[in-house]
C-alpha cells in the first residue's frame, strides 16, 4: 500500500501546485486566465455583465489582440482583436478569407439568407441589388419623404405630447419606435404606427427584441446546450421560436399585400418612373437576368430580405441617437456649440436640404464621438477559411474565429490617444474647420471594406435631422439617479433605457 500513498501524495501535491498557480497566481496581466479543460470561460463568465469595459482592459492590455481559450470541444476559442492594422486585413486585404462562416449562420438562423448573415456569391448578387435600389432616384425621394414625414408626423407630435405632460418617458424607447417605423416603411411600405400617442406593443418589434437577446445567449453558451434547449423548446430558444412564427406571420402579410398592391396597379407602376418606390417593390420586380441568385417569387427570399434590413437599420440609429442624447446631457459645452451651430446655418427645408445638413460639421463630428465610444454593433464576428497570419504577428488558423471588437477599438489610446475615454467632437474638425477623415478600420461604427453599412448615409441624415429638430424645439433632462450601462446584447443599447423629461424651448 505504501507506494500507491506515495503516488497518492504525489498526485495531490501535483494538484495542489497546478490549482494554486491558477487561483492565486496574477495572470500575466492577460485578466483571463487558462483553466486546465474549461479554459478561460469561468472567468469569462465573471466578467460578463462589464464585458465592453473588460475587453477595453483585455486589448489595451494584451497589445490589442488576445487568444481566447473556450473548453475543449465546445468551439468557443477565439482571437480577440482591436488592431487596426488587423482589421483593415481582415475586412479588406484578404476580406475573401474572412466571412461570416456556417457558425454565424446557425446562431442568427431565425433570419435565414438575408444580406446580414450570407456569405459569397449570394450576398454579392444581394449586395449589387440593394446598392442598385438604394441608389435609385425613385428609393431616394421614398426615403426623404419618409424620413421627413416620421418626424414632422410622428415624433414631434410625441415629444410635444410628453412636453405637455412633463411625465417623464423612456428616450431609447421612442427612438426604438421611430426607427422601427421608419424602416419597415422604407423596405414594405407599410407603416406599423408604433410611435403613437398610445405607444402600443407591437408583436413584430416585440420578436425582434426577443430574438436580439436569444442570439445573445447563444453566443455564450455552447452549441450543444442552446441546440439542446432549442430542440427540447425550452428558455431563450422557446421565445426564439415564437418569435421565428411571428416573423412568418407578419412577413407574409406584407408580401401578399404588397403582390395584389402591384398586380392591381400594374399599369400604373410601369409607367412611374417618377414616382417614389418602397425596397419590397423593387425587390418583386427585380430584374433577375441580372442577379441569378436572387429568386424574387419566392416569399422565403422575400421574408428574409424584409427582416434582414430591418436588423440592420432599426436598433442601430436608435441606440447611437440614445448614447448620443446621453452624452450631450453630461456634456453642456457640447450642447451649446452645437445649438450655435444650427443658428448659424440656414436649415431651410429646400431643394438644398442636404448640402444644408453637411454644414453642420460638429453635429456630424459629435454624432460619430458618440458612436466611437458607443458602437451601435459593438461586436463583428468572422470566420477564417484559410490559415492566415495577421499583421499583428497572431496566427489564424483555418476555420477558427476572429471577434473584432469595436468597443474597445473606440477606447484605445494607442489609437485615438491619451483622451481617448472622453467625449470630444472636436477631434473630427481639422484646423481649418473641415471634417477631419479618419479610415473606416479605425472609426469602424459603420464597418470597413466590401462589408461596409448600406445604409450610413440615411442613417446619419436621420439622426441629424432628429438631433436639429430636437434641440432646436426642445430641452431634455435627463432623469437623475438612474444607472446608464450598456446591455449585453448584439446591439449596443442601454440596459434600462433613458428616462427623460422633455420641455418646449422658446427660441434656440
Ligand atoms: C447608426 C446606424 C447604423 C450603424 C452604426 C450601422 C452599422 C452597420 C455595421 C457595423 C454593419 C456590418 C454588420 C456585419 O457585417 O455584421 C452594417 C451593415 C449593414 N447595414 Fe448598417 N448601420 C446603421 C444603420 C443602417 C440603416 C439605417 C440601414 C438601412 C436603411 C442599414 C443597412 C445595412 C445593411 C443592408 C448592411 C449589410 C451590408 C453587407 O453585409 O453587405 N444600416 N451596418
Amino acid at each position: 500500500m505504501a507506494p500507491v500513498s506515495l503516488v497518492g501524495v504525489f498526485i495531490a501535491i501535483f494538484c495542489f501546485f497546478i490549482f494554486h498557480s491558477f487561483l492565486f497566481k496574477k495572470p500575466h496581466n492577460r485578466l483571463l486566465r487558462n483553466w486546465p479543460i474549461i479554459g478561460m470561460l469561468p472567468d469569462l463568465i465573471l466578467v460578463l455583465h462589464r464585458v465592453y469595459n473588460f475587453t477595453v482592459d483585455l486589448l489595451e492590455n494584451n497589445n490589442l489582440t488576445f487568444s481566447f481559450k473556450g473548453p475543449w470541444f465546445a468551439g468557443m476559442d477565439m482571437l480577440l482583436t482591436a488592431d487596426p492594422a488587423n482589421i483593415h486585413h481582415i475586412l479588406s486585404s484578404n476580406f475573401s478569407n474572412y466571412i461570416k462562416g456556417p457558425g454565424f449562420q446557425d446562431v442568427f438562423d431565425v433570419f435565414g439568407n438575408g444580406i446580414i448573415t450570407t456569405d459569397s456569391e449570394l450576398w454579392k448578387n444581394l449586395r449589387k441589388s440593394y446598392q442598385a435600389m438604394l441608389h435609385h432616384q425613385r428609393f431616394q425621394r421614398f426615403s426623404e419623404s419618409t424620413l421627413a414625414s416620421k418626424l414632422k408626423d410622428g415624433l414631434i407630435p410625441l415629444l410635444d405630447h410628453f412636453a405637455e405632460e412633463g411625465t417623464p418617458v423612456d428616450l431609447q424607447d421612442v427612438f426604438g419606435r421611430y426607427t422601427f417605423d421608419t424602416v419597415l416603411i422604407l423596405i414594405t411600405g407599410s407603416d406599423p404606427k408604433s410611435l403613437s400617442i398610445e405607444m402600443h406593443e407591437d408583436e413584430f418589434a416585440k420578436a425582434l427584441d426577443d430574438v436580439g437577446e436569444g442570439i445573445l445567449y447563444r453566443h455564450v453558451k455552447p452549441r450543444f446546450l442552446w441546440k439542446l434547449h432549442n430542440w427540447m423548446g425550452f428558455g431563450h430558444e422557446k421565445k426564439m421560436a415564437q418569435a421565428n412564427a411571428t416573423f412568418d406571420r407578419v412577413c407574409a402579410k406584407y408580401i401578399s399585400a404588397k403582390r395584389d398592391e402591384i398586380r392591381k396597379s400594374q399599369g400604373i407602376i410601369e409607367n412611374s418612373d417618377g414616382e417614389s418606390e418602397d425596397l419590397l417593390t423593387s425587390f418583386i420586380k427585380l430584374d433577375t437576368t441580372m442577379y441569378k441568385l436572387l429568386n424574387p417569387r419566392d416569399d422565403k427570399f422575400l421574408r428574409d430580405t424584409i427582416l434582414a434590413f430591418i436588423l440592420a437599420g432599426r436598433d442601430t440609429t436608435a441606440s447611437a441617437l440614445t448614447w448620443f442624447f446621453w452624452l450631450l446631457s453630461e456634456n453642456p459645452q457640447v450642447l451649446t456649440t452645437i445649438r450655435q451651430e444650427i443658428i448659424h446655418t440656414n436649415l431651410a427645408r429646400s431643394r438644398d436640404h442636404q448640402d444644408n445638413l453637411d454644414k453642420l460639421v460638429y453635429l456630424h463630428g459629435a454624432l460619430c464621438e458618440a458612436m466611437r465610444l458607443y458602437p451601435p454593433v459593438a461586436f463583428g464576428r468572422k470566420s477564417s477559411i484559410k490559415s492566415d497570419v495577421l499583421p499583428s504577428g497572431h496566427v489564424v488558423d483555418a476555420n477558427s474565429k476572429v471577434i473584432i471588437c469595436l468597443y474597445a477599438l473606440g477606447r484605445m489610446r494607442i489609437v485615438w490617444g491619451e483622451d481617448a475615454m472622453q467625449f470630444k467632437p472636436e477631434r473630427w474638425i481639422c484646423e481649418d474647420g473641415r471634417l477631419k477623415h479618419e479610415p473606416s478600420f479605425k472609426f469602424l461604427s459603420f464597418n470597413s471594406g466590401p462589408r461596409t453599412c448600406l445604409g450610413k448615409h440615411i442613417a446619419m441624415t436621420q439622426m441629424k435631422e432628429v438631433a436639429v429638430e430636437i434641440l432646436q424645439n426642445y430641452d431634455i433632462k435627463v432623469v437623475k439617479g438612474q444607472k446608464i450601462e450598456p446591455v449585453l446584447g448584439f446591439i449596443l443599447s442601454m440596459k434600462d433605457g433613458l428616462k427623460i423629461t422633455i420641455s418646449k424651448r422658446c427660441s434656440v
